[in-house]
């Protein structure tokens, strides 16, 4: 029988891969870490067997130039600015009382439109829409690098058959309850397409977005349907929400098959798997890492299996659910695009990244992608690392202004994009990790399950920023000539209209508190310490109290790690490196000029 080692790495080692890293035994860790996976048995869990293509329109896409020109010339037209989410109407949607179960939800069929399967009601389900509370009531604990999470076997394996189940991938675990919501399907149409109403936030407004309306769809391009926001202020708030709703429903699965697969083990090893479900945090790729340059992508990312631990250290291999995802229904509004190659998005039945401009494509292009990242590395991490290159003398809506998004509103300067805004930096990694594959389209990319993991480090790396520049916000709008203009959403969102104004309490559709209310970036601010929190790096931990002086410190530590040995002055409302970008197309865009 194949075992694993079931102790975490802090007890095998007397300490957690955080704090190995750390010291210098780099080299000791690793080889006492390394998972002896030794033999495997086949996968029980599999993939859903009926995948239905759906026809869609050609057509390509828009570029950055007209989009930002039309974005121009709607915000000239509009001539004024309205905050939008009023009031939405009370809700009409019900929570279905019966369970649903992974089988259920294969009886019924399952599509990003939303399939009417039952939902027992779980903690995070009130009764009108599936609300995000984060792992509260489980501890704080550190969201970990995907490989030092591979290195926590219970975690990993708890972490790789939940998220199979929101999949609909689990089948050998027939009985486990997973909202309606809470599926990935459903998840991951929130962000782009199909620009439909999240079904964990049934509430028709005026605001919604209607393809049908000529107001939506005609100033070219249209208004963007998904819920997300880009090319604003609100970049890295409305994404602190959307890691949050994948990491609560991936844990409340986790808790469950904890009890089930203990369930005949000891009462200490049951109680270690519990323990693990608590502790499971949804995991981040650091892709600024010096060792992305040699080694590029994880293979837990791209191998379409992957190994993990049974009770008892039993080893099984299973589907990966990071490689790829298997539409079991292709979305509505899915349709070919031409990016350099054709991207048959509307007849692919799984996710791409890389991959052969051809309707059967045979898998992802790895080596392509391994190639592109490995070139990239370098300029990578140096845009990471000019994040940290403020001083504490900006203002600070104009400073949040260009840290946060591409479009630096507060700059107006026409057509410019800022690549080394936190938005520019991940716009380049959509790019390089997709290809011509779905990822590289804000549209598609949140089917592809790396999607998380990249999110997930933009998020962290926006934890860090927090810490260490707690004084600048987007505030009510950045100053001009005596006035506060108001930012704005300039394409709108499913929820927002063009230009709707956006500030620290503009709702962060489809998102809602345990309070029933949208989330909105004020609340989304300096929540790590919360439930969560980031592994410390380049001896910087998060929410640990310190200084001013030692902010300074802690800025310059981060821009060493990151290979920034340069003073970069303030350049906060002055250029900084803005280049040109193709919107959609993030592989021609440049992280460094
Ligand atoms: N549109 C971005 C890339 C991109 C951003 C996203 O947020 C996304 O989801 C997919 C792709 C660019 O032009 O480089």
């Amino acid at each position: 029988m194949p075992r694993f080692d079931l102790r975490s790495a802090r007890e095998r080692n007397g300490t957690s891969p955080t704090d190995a890293a750390r010291g210098d035994a780099r080299g000791r860790v690793a080889a006492v870490l390394a998972p002896p996976m030794r033999e495997s048995r086949p996968d029980t869990v599999q993939l859903p067997s009926t995948v239905a293509g759906a026809g869609g329109e050609a057509d390509g896409t828009a570029s950055a130039a007209a989009a930002r020109r039309a974005a121009r010339r709607v915000r000239r037209a509009t001539g004024f600015l309205r905050r939008l989410y009023a009031p939405f109407a009370a809700s009409s949607f019900s929570a279905p009382s019966s369970p649903a179960t992974l089988a259920d939800a294969h009886r019924h069929g399952r599509g990003a439109s939303g399939g009417a399967v039952g939902a027992a009601r779980l903690p995070n389900m009130a009764p009108d829409h599936y609300l995000i509370t984060g792992r509260t009531g489980t501890g704080v604990h550190d969201r970990l690098d995907i490989e030092d999470l591979q290195r926590e076997p219970r975690q990993f394996t708890l972490f790789v058959l939940a998220f199979l189940a929101l999949q609909g991938r689990g089948d050998a675990f027939e009985g486990l309850v997973v909202p309606p919501a809470a599926r990935f399907a459903e998840l991951a149409a929130i962000h782009g397409l199909p620009f439909t109403e999240w079904i964990g936030d049934h509430t028709s407004s005026d605001a919604d977005y209607d393809p049908k309306d000529p107001k939506d769809s005609q100033p070219f391009p249209s208004r963007f349907g998904g819920y997300c926001s880009h090319g604003s202020v609100a970049f890295p708030t409305w994404h602190r929400p959307c890691i949050m709703s994948i990491e609560q429903a991936i844990g409340d699965v986790a808790v469950q098959l904890a009890e089930r697969l203990s369930a005949n083990s000891s009462s200490e090893e049951a109680a270690q798997w519990k323990d693990a479900a608590r502790a499971l945090r949804f995991p981040f790729w650091d892709w600024a890492a010096e060792k992305v340059a040699t080694n590029g992508v994880p293979k837990v990312i791209t191998d379409e299996k992957v190994s993990i631990a049974m009770p008892g250290g039993v080893v099984k291999e299973v589907e990966n659910p990071l490689a790829y995802y298997p539409f079991d229904t292709i979305p509505e509004g899915f349709r070919d695009e031409v990016f350099d190659v054709k991207a048959y998005f509307s007849q692919w039945k799984r996710t791409f990244r890389y991959v052969q401009s051809t309707t059967q494509p045979d898998g992802n292009g790895n080596a392509s992608m391994n190639a592109e990242i490995k070139k990239r590395a370098a300029s990578i991490r140096q845009g990471v690392g000019r994040l940290f290159t403020y001083d504490d003398k900006g203002k600070p809506a104009l400073v949040w202004d260009e840290f946060s998004n591409h479009t630096t509103q507060s700059l107006r300067k026409e057509d410019y994009y800022n690549i080394n805004s936190l938005e520019g930096v991940h716009d380049g990694l959509h790019g390089f990790i997709g290809g011509n594959g779905h990822m590289s389209f804000p549209d598609y990319a949140g089917f592809d399950p790396v999607f998380y993991l990249h999110h997930c480090n933009i998020d962290r790396l926006f934890a860090l920023w927090e810490y260490v520049y707690p004084q600048y916000y987007m505030g009510k709008g950045y100053p001009s000539d005596g006035d506060t203009i108001p930012f704005t959403q300039s394409l709108g969102t499913y929820n927002l209209v063009y230009n709707a104004v956006l500030d620290g309490k503009t709702a962060l559709a489809p998102y809602r508190t345990e309070n029933s209310e949208y989330w909105t970036s004020d609340e989304t601010r300096f929540l790590d310490g919360k439930y969560y929190s980031y592994p410390e790096v380049a001896g910087v931990k998060i929410g640990r109290d310190i200084t001013d002086q030692q902010r300074i410190e802690a800025r310059k530590s981060l821009q060493k790690h990151y290979g920034v040995h340069d003073e970069v002055p303030s350049l906060a409302g002055q250029s900084r490196g803005f280049g040109a970008s193709s919107c959609r197309c993030s592989t021609r865009s440049v992280l460094l000029p």
